[in-house]
């Protein structure tokens, strides 16, 4: 991930914030979010299965253009359950450092294949 992307997603994610509450005529992620938790979780399934049917049709534009859907709906869900990009880097940082091979093998998990 670029730095350019880094500052995009923060932006995002603080309008994203400033949406909460906000009048539901006048925005289309206050208006998501008023439909509460389980519609934006609705929400964000159905972006990520249009992404993964572009991730199979080879077209990059399309998926990146998919992907950027899936990165702003996945954000409102957070919101929704008022979680922000902070707690998911907290939680990543926990993670670095860390293989997923290893981690595997820590909870038992005896297959080789993702
Ligand atoms: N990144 C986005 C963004 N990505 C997708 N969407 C909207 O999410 C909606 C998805 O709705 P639908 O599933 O009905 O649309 P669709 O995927 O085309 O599906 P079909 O119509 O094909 O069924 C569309 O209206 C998109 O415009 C977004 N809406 C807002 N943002 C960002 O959020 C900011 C604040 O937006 P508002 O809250 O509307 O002010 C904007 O400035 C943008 O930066």
């Amino acid at each position: 991930m670029t730095a350019a992307t880094e500052r995009a997603l923060d932006r995002l994610a603080a309008t994203i914030a400033a949406r909460k509450g906000a009048d539901p005529d006048s925005s289309w992620t206050a208006k998501l979010l008023a439909r509460g938790p389980e519609k934006c979780a609705e929400k964000f399934g159905e972006e990520a299965i249009e992404a993964i049917i572009e991730a199979t049709k080879g077209d990059r534009a399309r998926l990146a253009s998919e992907a950027a859907d899936v990165l702003y709906h996945l954000l409102v869900m957070l919101a929704a359950h008022d979680l922000t990009l902070s707690d998911i880097e907290a939680e990543l940082e926990r993670r670095e450092g860390v293989s997923g091979l290893a981690e595997k093998a820590s909870r038992g998990a005896g297959a080789t294949k993702p």
